[in-house]
């Protein structure tokens, strides 16, 4: 067997056809890469290929005349044997597909020895699912997530040799219910077609279900989660699919199908949302009291418009410019290193959000959760807010590609808490339209942003109805306030939107739980389109 450079060994090098030509192949498991080069490419193209272990999906052997190849007289010499390999080829944006390539010799043996390597390697991808939970929601967006599934991810999976178990929901909450019923623990990971909402009732389920089993109480706002390890991944079929793009960085189901293929782990923070003691929701994306609550209570109406809900009842809410008095109080991030206003965002195997859970599991083991929490100090803010919202991730999503929060971290266990301040219609478009475009939408004497592991909201009229009690006259103001959009007084409560379901109560404790749960995702890669891809064109010339 050859050498590589430095003396190592590959565990194989052959001369294996490519096309019409002869290609030096190496599986190359110190590097963990299968690597292809043309010992003499044509001018001008290049000669070098490879393709991570990693993210190999599967590898067949090939019916070499199935495959109509034409690779001339070595066909009519001799029976040819072949084997496929699929592959991730990353395309722009963030965009992945399955690609394969297929290599040809006459021996027998060779093109077995080859199959059974590549598949022993397979093998030892230990973080790889074998089998999922699938639970589709065939209402969500457009009312294509039976199809997305079907067409576009059953085959992948079934390439990957994925055993599925489908449900597809017939009720909101189905896929929640289910999941206190079934036997999680033989699944590798729960898989959810649909939207934000979707998302958020299937890990409502597994949080839920890893509390109960673990006998924690939810409704203790200071309970120490249990973490749940039964990844969940996200095949976007919704209307924002903001916790897909923030995490993966395009809203593409086959691209999702591959990041649970190849079995990638991104761990994320989730806040622990509570009302008097009583547990409400969990939330990874956005936490909104005001422009987005609004939004969401006015597009629920319209569910029948599809995503072109939001933009209506965003228009709507936007001509309204309702603002709302109350007071937040919070307590600041001090273990993590970043800020909301870095310049740099979190992308895979962010060192931030590593460090900081380092930081709180040193924290938590040198004082215990008591100290940390009841000791340190609260800020307390009073003020009229157009819009107060609290984001776990960067929360962005097609109609905001860098989000309400760009500089956000998925997993350094807090969360960004921006507050906007009553200002004038212009201004609040202003601001809007800064998370469109490359401006800093932070830059504006009316908007505050805070990175925090903890806080509370309490709206003025709340406050004021505790010490007199509810008012006949102002009830009534507030109905016609409700039904006025001109008028733009405070004197009725907006609603919470939690990761686009709407909650009962005004007054809320949030707490951020660090990395509580996991996804297949990979977080954000550099935007590089790397070597492999770029070689992938050249050969793609040659064959
Ligand atoms: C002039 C254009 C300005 C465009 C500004 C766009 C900002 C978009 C920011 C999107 C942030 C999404 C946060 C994610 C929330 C999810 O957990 C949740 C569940 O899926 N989705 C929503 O609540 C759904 C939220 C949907 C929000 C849609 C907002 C549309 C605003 C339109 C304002 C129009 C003003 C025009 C004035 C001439
Ligand atoms: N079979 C069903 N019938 C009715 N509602 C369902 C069904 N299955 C799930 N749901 C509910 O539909 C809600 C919305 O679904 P989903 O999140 O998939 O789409 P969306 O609201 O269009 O997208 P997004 O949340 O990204 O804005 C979820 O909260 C879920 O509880
Ligand atoms: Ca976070």
């Amino acid at each position: 067997m050859e050498r590589l450079p430095g003396g190592r060994r590959p565990r194989l090098v052959s001369s294996l056809g490519l096309g019409r030509r002869s290609w030096e192949v190496t599986l190359d498991e110190e590097r963990g890469r299968l690597a292809w080069c043309d010992p003499r490419p044509p001018r001008r193209v290049r000669g070098n290929c490879f393709v991570p272990i990693s993210e190999i999906i599967a590898v067949e052997e090939t019916e070499f005349n199935k495959k109509q190849r034409n690779i001339g007289r070595w066909q009519k010499m001799a029976k040819l044997h072949a084997f496929t390999v699929y592959y991730v080829k990353k395309a722009r944006n963030h965009r992945w597909r399955c690609s394969d390539v297929t290599f040809w010799c006459v021996e027998e043996h060779l093109c077995n020895q080859w199959i059974q390597a590549l598949k022993e390697l397979l093998e030892m991808q230990k973080s790889r699912p074998k089998q999922l939970l699938v639970y589709i929601n065939p209402y969500g967006g457009k009312r294509q997530g039976k199809r997305i599934y079907e067409q576009k991810v059953a085959p992948l999976f079934s390439l990957a040799s994925i055993s599925t178990d489908v449900v597809i929901t017939e009720r909101a909450n189905h896929a929640k219910d289910n999941l206190f019923e079934v036997n999680i623990y033989k699944y590798d990971g729960v898989v959810c077609v649909g939207g934000d909402g979707m998302f958020s009732e299937v890990m409502h389920g597994l949080i839920g279900r890893i509390q109960k089993d673990s006998g924690i109480d939810q409704n203790n706002p200071k309970a120490s989660l249990v973490q749940c390890n039964i990844r969940i991944g996200i095949i976007p079929a919704g209307s924002t699919d903001c916790i897909c793009y923030s995490t993966v960085g395009i809203s593409d189901p086959v691209t999702s199908a591959l990041h649970i293929i190849v079995g990638d782990c991104q761990p994320l923070d989730v806040s622990s949302v509570h009302h008097n003691n009583t547990f409400l929701k969990y939330s990874v994306s956005l936490l909104g009291y005001g422009f987005y609550g609004d939004i969401l209570k006015d597009s629920e109406k319209k569910r029948w418009m599809g995503p072109m809900r939001y933009d209506y009842s965003g228009f709507k809410t936007f001509l309204s410019h309702h603002y709302y008095e109350g007071t937040i109080a919070y307590q600041p991030a001090k273990h993590t290193h970043g800020s909301p206003r870095d310049k740099e965002s979190c992308r895979t195997g962010c060192h931030i959000c590593k460090k900081s859970e380092k930081q709180l599991a040193e924290q938590k083991k040198e004082h215990g959760l008591k100290h940390e929490e009841g000791e340190e100090e609260w800020k307390v803010i009073k003020g009229k807010f157009l819009a107060i919202n609290a984001v776990n991730m960067s929360c962005a999503c097609p109609r905001s590609p860098k989000g309400l929060s760009p500089a956000a971290h998925l997993a350094d266990g807090s969360a960004d808490l921006i507050l906007v301040r009553k200002c004038s219609r212009f201004d609040f478009l202003r601001y809007l339209v800064r998370h469109t475009n490359q401006d800093d939408q932070f830059d504006f004497p009316f908007v505050d942003v805070y990175r925090v592991k903890s806080f509370q909201f309490t709206s003025k009229l709340s406050e004021d109805n505790e010490s007199n009690g509810m008012d006949i006259g102002k009830k009534r103001f507030g109905q016609f306030c409700r039904d006025h959009p001109a008028c733009c007084c405070n004197i009725v409560n907006s609603t919470w939107n939690c990761d686009g379901e709407t909650l009962d109560s005004s007054a809320i404790e949030v707490r951020v739980h660090c990395q509580l749960m996991k996804l297949f995702a990979r977080g954000i890669e550099e935007n590089c389109k790397d070597e492999a891809a770029h070689s992938q064109s050249s050969i793609e010339q040659l064959l």
